[in-house]
């Protein structure tokens, strides 16, 4: 198990002209750790700070005590953007030997991902010619390469069908078991009572922080959308 992976402190962030994150003190440890917000809020901006990949104005991200970004994470951290990050002319099983070789991973590796991501009776398939749901699954796999002990998942269930999303996050929380911790962004608030840990996010930032039966008990609500509806106005009030 990982106690706080993540540790993030006075981050701030500006894109454009625009404060996206405001001195943002956060810390992310283990099981499945969901960040939900509405569209634009900065959970995207956010996941890019954990992986090193955004300018910052201000603040740490530090996870398992590096600086994010540092070439001693790469097999620490898997991440999936919201874009598929997989290559269209190649088949599941070629893009993955590819990232292999990236990663510097044992191709013994390939089958255990498969099976997680549930690709096997795609696994020589074009993945341009996959659906978009398998096409995400594929980009878990990669992520899943070297087992990552932190997983940052950019909305990774986005198209997906209720039955497929059901299987993913069975997976999350299987991975969570073995002591991964997953970061999980959605706008999907069903999606919420998935989660060990939620944090509620708005305009940049954390306005709610704790299991998802806590924010409800809190808000005095039956639903964590009603909860995060209830908070909106409290924070805006
Ligand atoms: N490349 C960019 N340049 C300038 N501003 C940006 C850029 N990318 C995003 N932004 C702005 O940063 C803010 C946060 O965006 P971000 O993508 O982090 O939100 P999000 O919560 O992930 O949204 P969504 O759920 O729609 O993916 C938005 O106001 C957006 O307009």
């Amino acid at each position: 198990m990982v106690n706080n992976a993540v540790e993030i402190r006075g981050l701030h962030v500006v894109r454009g002209k625009r404060t996206v994150l405001e001195r943002l003190d956060v810390t992310i440890g283990d099981g499945v750790t969901g960040l939900l917000g509405p569209s634009g809020c900065g959970k995207s901006t956010l996941m890019r700070c954990l992986v090193g990949v955004q300018q910052v104005r201000a603040g740490t991200v530090t996870v398992f005590g590096e600086p994010a970004g540092s070439r001693s994470l790469r097999e620490t951290v898997g991440y999936v953007t919201q874009a598929a990050s997989v290559y269209d002319d190649l088949t599941v099983v070629e893009n993955l030997r590819f990232f292999c070789r990236v990663l510097g991973v044992g191709r013994e590796e390939i089958d255990r991902v498969v099976d997680a991501v549930d690709l096997g009776s795609h696994r020589d398939q074009i993945v341009g010619r996959l659906s978009g749901g398998q096409r995400s699954r594929a980009s878990l796999a990669v992520a899943l390469l070297g087992e990552p002990v932190l997983l940052v998942l950019d909305e990774p269930t986005v198209g997906l069908d209720p039955v497929l999303r059901e299987d993913l996050w069975g997976l999350f929380h299987r991975l969570a078991d073995r002591g991964t911790a997953v970061f999980v962004s959605s706008h999907v608030m069903d999606e919420a009572e998935r989660c060990d840990r939620l944090l509620l996010m708005r305009e940049g930032r954390i306005i709610a922080d704790g299991t998802p039966a806590e924010i409800k008990e809190k808000a005095g609500a039956d639903s964590v959308e009603h909860a995060f509806l209830a908070i909106v106005r409290e924070d805006a009030g």
